[in-house]
């Protein structure tokens, strides 16, 4: 990868959670410690070194070991979970107007040549022979049916766009001519036969590929195929996805009291999900109930399962105990990356998973760009992501063996990293353009970093919220 580098999917496999080998290299002590006690580690002098040597203190109480999958590695499965169902979608017939953002199921051919007739490519005068001319008294404009051809010496006021007459020899711009007190057309500068004549054909003959499969429909693309005389596309369906968001300290409106807190993740994911293709059939809050979690994971319709919380192992955090009763395998369990190492991809059942995020929102945009986004880039058919990297303003402190991913905002050719970045807040992604993707052990001030771009820095508002 380079500063504007290479397309991801183009680097050998890694090994899927499960495998054997490094994809599950067994780690402890380090994977213990949060954003914050990493921070404050780095702060007193005691922290991380860049080759991850520093000095990292025992995990405070519990020392369990973990499998959790590094997290190129956790990208990677997320795709090839997804290959299988992708291959097996077919393709749907959509109206242009609900194409934007889908990917093309078949070549883009046209079904016309382009133009579809001789036009003018100017206002002015169609002639006929060179001039004097003259000028017939009704003009053509643009979409009037076949003109009358014009004899020799024989001059017809003409439109952008409008049916050449037959027997034209050249179109004269408006600004190009002048009428003398006999009302004959003299041209003022020379011009050359077929000038300002748009053959028919010009851009392409019918049944001609403007566009390959698997190109992404564009609004320039849409033009395109409007203009090539489509009304329906056929295209990958998005996928579909269903969110679950769990917790019953949730509330959905006022402000926050007696320990309940505002639901961010429900307002925040659907507009997200869109960004990355997909379409949201539902969001449902169930709070803290398993049964409501097991008929939810049951009964749902969608390829993804998005949930939110409830990833870890506190006595109501479900989203384990559910996917063990519904027999689901465990692709990912936790992710050697900060914030959200809880995450988790589980196949439910051919062609539906679910991705944990884990109830931290910065933690779930975490695992929303690591698990969701490869695994619905996939299913969609789009292009992989063109990974680049910036070099950092400051130095940005890592976790002793995770990577982390921090907010930060692109200045120039600088990505400037952001404050308020701990897995609770959302102060910071909120005003970023992307994630840098930080190595274990941190990045020095100029060291190039792997960037994630965010859907709305680079396309804008309303080009990703389809
Ligand atoms: N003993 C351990 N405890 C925790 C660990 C651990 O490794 N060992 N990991 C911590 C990390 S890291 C995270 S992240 C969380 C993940 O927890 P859950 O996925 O089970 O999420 P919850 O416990 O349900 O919630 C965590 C936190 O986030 C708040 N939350 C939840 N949903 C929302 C929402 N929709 N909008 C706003 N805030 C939300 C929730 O109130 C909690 O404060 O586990 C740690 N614990
Ligand atoms: O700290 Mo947890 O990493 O996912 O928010």
């Amino acid at each position: 990868m380079t500063a504007r580098g290479i397309r991801e999917g183009q680097n050998t496999e890694a090994p899927e959670a499960g495998d054997s080998g490094a994809g599950e290299a067994e780690y402890f002590d380090a994977e213990d410690l949060d954003v914050e006690e990493v921070l404050a580690l780095a702060n007193d002098g005691r922290g991380p070194t860049r080759d991850g040597s520093g000095a990292v203190p025992a995990p405070s109480g519990h020392g369990h070991r973990h499998r959790a999958t590094p997290w190129p590695e956790a990208r990677t499965a997320a795709a090839r979970a997804a290959r299988a169902g992708a291959a097996r979608r077919a393709p749907v017939s959509v109206t242009l107007a609900d194409a934007l953002g889908l990917v093309l199921a078949a070549p883009l051919t046209a079904l016309t040549d382009l133009p579809s007739f001789d036009t003018s490519a100017m206002d002015g005068w169609a002639v006929a022979g060179p001039g004097p001319w003259r000028i017939r008294d009704e003009g053509v404009l643009a979409g009037s049916a076949a003109p009358a051809p014009l004899a020799d010496g024989e001059a017809v006021r003409i439109a952008t766009g409008a049916r050449i007459p037959p027997d034209t020899t050249a179109v004269l711009r408006s600004e190009h001519g002048r009428t003398d007190e006999t009302g004959r057309l003299h041209p003022t500068r020379g011009m050359s036969h077929g000038q300002d004549i748009r053959p028919r054909g010009q851009e392409c003959r019918s049944g001609d590929q403007l566009l390959p499969a698997a190109a992404v429909v564009t609004p320039a693309v849409l033009g395109l195929a409007s203009a090539a005389g489509y009304d329906t596309l056929a295209a990958v369906p998005r996928p579909r996805v269903e969110v679950l968001v769990l917790g019953d300290e949730l509330l959905t409106e006022g402000r926050p009291h007696d320990g309940l807190i505002r639901d961010a993740l429900g307002p925040m994911l659907p507009p997200w999900l869109r960004a990355l293709g997909a379409e949201v059939l539902a969001v449902r809050a169930l709070g803290d109930d398993a049964d409501a979690l097991h008929r939810a994971v049951t009964t749902s319709t969608a390829d993804l399962i998005v949930s939110t919380g409830g990833t870890a192992s506190g006595p109501v955090d479900h989203v384990h105990p559910i996917l063990r009763r519904v027999g689901a395998e465990l692709l990912v369990d936790g992710v050697k990356v900060r914030p959200g190492h809880p995450m988790l991809l589980a196949r439910i059942k051919d062609g539906q998973h679910l991705v944990g995020l884990p109830g931290n929102p910065l933690a779930a945009v975490s695992a929303l760009l690591t698990l969701a986004e490869p695994l619905l880039r996939t299913l969609a058919g789009r292009p992989a992501r063109v990974r680049y990297a910036l070099p950092v303003r400051e130095a940005v402190h890592g976790h002793p063996y995770d990577t982390r991913l921090v907010p930060v905002v692109l200045r120039g050719d600088r990505a400037v990293p952001l404050h308020y970045n701990g897995p609770a807040m959302l102060r910071g992604i909120a005003v970023a353009d992307a994630l840098a993707v930080v190595p274990p052990g941190g990045a020095g001030a100029g060291q190039e970093t792997e960037l994630l771009d965010l859907p709305w820095a680079t396309a804008g508002m309303a080009a990703c919220f389809t």
